[in-house]
């Protein structure tokens, strides 16, 4: 590897009326020499590996901005990648202020935005419909249960989740269904490849594209049809991607699709000239487009989506002219979090070693508390977040609460309602996933694609019009004989073999319905179009009518929903009408000129989690943000909690038995760390509930790796004096007793049972194996429902054991506590 060392001279500064920001020269006096060269570096891919903090984001920007003032690059020829919605509005605002309208015309965006661009563009080509549905993960679940359904899978053994799960990961792969069907071995795979199949097939049906599909379509589309990875290529002659590390193999593919092949011989370029001389229009030169990728392979925390170190790590392989540049100065935090984070990180091996430095100084200490149990955690939280606030003079908004998952928010919501601690969560239930939202945009989706089969089943009888199961069967069998879609079916339901007249009347209602919204929405803007179809269809007046006080908030997320689409359109709106003042720009195919009932629906399904965070008031102190650490990623925040640093939940208890799952926790608690700027809290709960009982977590063993001398312990294990007086000291966890056989066998067990999907009865069964049987490697089994299998590894002991079983057709993790389960 070779890095860039030259430091680029500053000019000095000449004509003093340019725009601020546009002037290369002030571009460049924000940055140190390495990210200089890099906002500087003209030719060749260039990789920037550097850890947290470092200004590998910033440069992105910075070269932007840099390629537009200096290099006479236009904005249409950029192409920038981030992770996230916010990100990529994050980047085009700070680039926008320099080069005005113009800016319009660059894309910055998600791969997946991206993606979607390209395919309603080049819809024909792709064989889609313009007005395409894009299903996220819960459409993708629901048509995965149709399709299993339809092929009479066993649920238990091939639950619809996994299925649609091993279908994404396939398509990360870039494995379609017929190449994995050739290859498909034994029932579980075989299996699989029919579900996959199926499953597409009601895609194309439908016309619509799962997440996975936008991106391997596209690449599929650019590899098929050379004119149009032609015209791509000649018009983005600058790529950009940033958390490069968590790229994935399809977007590798299309990264390299995109900026084409190394340069042809001059020869070759002059008989491009003398046969298509529009090739060459813009005097762009035809060979690859310059690349320029920005990550970090201690951040990869995505390989459960099938994102790839490999990608960063063989850049220079795959690219083999590549330069690479490292950044090591940090601008974010502390060295005190720097050390910390460091030390955490050099335990993984398989990592190339650097070191981050920061000059801010020390900082204060990390702060450190061991809770007696979570309520206990998020009270002390709570308690410090005011007292930062009080005493310190932060401000809500600085601060951030993270943990490993979800469902740990609830407590601390809880508790800073009592305390009155202003918060916002990012992820969780998101508005977008409540049910009012969901049913809203199912009318929208089946308005403008009648063929979406889930869209149109979901809300087909919702709000009741007398459609029931056995309407819909009668339907779908009416669909398969005629070979028509769903949508198509229903306008014919008069001729289903077995439907009831009631049904009949309920679903030409609908119809009708449907019809007249969907005229309306070919002229009308999308918030006209939702609130006519919401007052049509009777759904909001369901609402309004209920007693049901939760019905009242539906009513206003749908009122939300709707200003969102009144701001979608008077976004595009206010774009349009700057795009004509525009004098140099022709119009874009590719750009929105008006809006559409499509567009918008795009925009939602493609809203990330991390769209979601507030944006700084300015103002106001604004909210604590609590989020998962996945969502934490490219953020900072002056003050950061790390809550739950217990082995089992952080590191997940997925992850504890596996050597490369665990190095992955281990770069989460990196990202985590990182995000610090001058506080760093971490703490734990001695004893925290899962399913209604008490766990004893021991101490992350991500803890013992910060230094010691860098933690302030406020309070220890020591301390900790509740029922199990003495029984627990720091680092060690305490000797589980058993809940008592009134709790297994109560109601609380059944409902348990409910919540793990078990049968009721199995839950005595297991509770009579109150003694979790003590499993090792090797040893046999018989399962209740699975039968017989061999134990392949065993984790987690007491209530936690778990063991990784093999069924023969199939291997799974149980956890041996539910399980009924005897040892042979
Ligand atoms: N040369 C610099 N001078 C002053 N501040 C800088 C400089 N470079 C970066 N920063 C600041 O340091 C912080 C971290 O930068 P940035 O977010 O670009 O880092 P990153 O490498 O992208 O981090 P992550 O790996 O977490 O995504 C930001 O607040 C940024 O404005
Ligand atoms: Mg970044």
């Amino acid at each position: 590897m070779h890095a860039l060392f030259e430091i680029p001279p500053v000019q000095p500064a000449s004509s003093a009326r340019r725009p601020p920001g546009s002037d290369p020269d002030e571009l460049l006096r924000g940055l140190n020499a390495q990210q200089r060269a890099a906002v500087v570096h003209a030719g060749s891919p260039l990789l920037i590996v550097a850890g947290a903090g470092s200004g590998k984001t910033r440069v992105l920007t910075h070269r932007i901005a840099y390629l537009l003032a200096a290099r006479d690059v236009t904005p249409g020829q950029i192409m920038a990648i981030t992770f996230t919605n916010k990100a990529a509005g994050e980047m085009r605002e700070r680039v926008a202020g320099l080069v005005g309208p113009r800016g319009r015309r660059m894309w910055v965006s998600t791969f997946h935005s991206a993606c979607v661009r390209i395919l309603r563009a080049e819809h024909e080509h792709a064989g889609l419909k313009s007005t395409f549905s894009i299903y996220d993960a819960d459409d993708s679940r629901r048509l995965m249960q149709l399709v299993a359904r339809e092929l009479d899978l066993d649920p238990k053994r091939y639950p619809a989740r996994s299925l649609a799960a091993q279908v994404s990961n396939l398509k990360n792969e870039l494995v379609d269904e017929s190449t994995f069907t050739a290859r498909a071995s034994g029932p579980a795979e075989r299996a699989l490849a029919e579900a996959y199949s199926s499953y597409q097939q009601r895609l194309r049906q439908a016309h619509a594209l799962d997440f996975d599909d936008l991106i391997m379509t596209t690449v599929r589309l650019l590899q098929t049809f050379p004119d149009v990875a032609e015209h791509y290529h000649r018009r983005f002659r600058h790529i950009l991607v940033d958390e490069y590390q968590d790229t994935n193999h399809a977007q590798y593919v299309l990264i390299k699709e995109l900026v084409g092949r190394s340069p042809e011989a001059p020869s070759d370029l002059d008989d491009v000239a003398a046969s298509a001389p529009e090739l060459l229009a813009d005097g762009a030169p035809l060979g690859p487009a310059e690349l320029c990728v920005v990550g970090d392979a201690d951040q990869s925390i995505y390989a459960f989506r099938g994102a790839t170190i490999r990608n960063i790590m063989e850049f220079e392989r795959d690219f083999p002219d590549a330069e690479t540049i490292l950044l090591e100065q940090n601008y974010r935090s502390t060295q005190t979090i720097l050390n910390a984070a460091n030390r955490v990180i050099e335990r993984n091996s398989e990592r190339k070693p650097k070191n981050l430095w920061s000059d801010s100084g020390p900082g204060e200490k990390i702060v450190g508390y061991v809770a007696d149990n979570e309520h206990d955690e998020a009270d002390w939280v709570a308690k410090e977040i005011d007292r930062l606030v009080d005493d310190e003079g932060y401000k809500p908004a600085d601060v951030a609460v993270f943990y490993r998952t979800n469902a740990q928010s609830r407590v601390f919501e809880d508790i800073f309602i009592r305390f009155g601690v202003p918060y916002k969560v990012v992820g969780g239930v998101r508005f977008y996933e409540r049910k009012e939202v969901r049913d809203a945009l199912a009318y929208l989706r089946a308005i403008a694609n009648p063929d979406d089969v889930v869209s149109v089943r979901r809300i087909l009888n919702t709000p009741r019009r007398g459609i029931g199961e056995r309407a819909e069967a009668c339907v779908d069998a009416l669909a398969s004989k005629e070979n028509i879609s769903f949508g198509a079916a229903l306008e014919r339901a008069g001729e289903a073999v077995g439907i009831s007249s009631r049904a009949v009347k309920g679903i030409g209602d609908f119809t009708t319905i449907m019809a007249e919204v969907r005229q309306m929405a070919a002229t009308e803007p999308p918030e006209d179009v939702l609130e006519a179809v919401l007052a049509r269809s009777g759904y909001l007046a369901e609402l309004e009518e209920s007693d049901d006080p939760q019905d009242a908030g539906r009513v206003e997320n749908l009122q939300e929903l709707v200003s969102v689409a009144r701001e979608y359109t008077e976004r595009i709106q206010r774009a349009a009408a700057a795009g004509d003042a525009d004098e140099d720009a022709g119009p874009d195919p590719e750009i929105e000129e008006t809006p559409s009932l499509a567009g918008f629906l795009e925009q939602v399904a493609l809203v990330a989690d991390a769209d979601e965070i507030p944006d700084d008031d300015g103002e106001q102190s604004g909210v604590v943000t609590m989020m998962t650490l996945h969502t934490a990623k490219g953020l900072e925040f002056p003050v950061v909690f790390l809550t739950g640093m217990e082995d089992g939940v952080f590191p997940h208890m997925r992850s504890m038995g596996d050597k490369r799952e665990l190095e992955e926790e281990r770069r989460l608690a990196y990202v985590g760390i990182t995000r610090a700027r001058q506080r760093l809290y971490i703490s734990r709960a001695v004893t925290r509930s899962a399913w209604g009982q008490p766990q004893y977590n021991p101490e992350s063993r991500f803890v013992p790796e910060l230094p010691s001398e860098l933690i302030d312990w406020k309070r220890t294990a020591d301390a900790y004096t509740s029922w199990t007086r003495g029984g627990v000291g720091r680092g060690e966890s305490a000797q589980y007793r058993g809940p008592s056989s009134a709790l297994t066998n109560g109601p609380k067990s059944q409902a348990l049972a409910g919540k793990l999907g078990l049968d009721p009865k199995l839950v005595g069964a297991a509770s009579e194996m109150r003694q979790v049987p003590s499993l090792s490697p090797g040893d046999r089994v018989n399962h209740d429902r699975h039968g017989l299998g061999r134990v392949v590894a065993v984790q987690g002991s007491g209530p936690r054991a778990q063991a990784q079983i093999d069924f023969g057709d199939q291997t799974m993790w149980i956890v041996l506590r539910h399980a009924p389960i005897q040892k042979l």
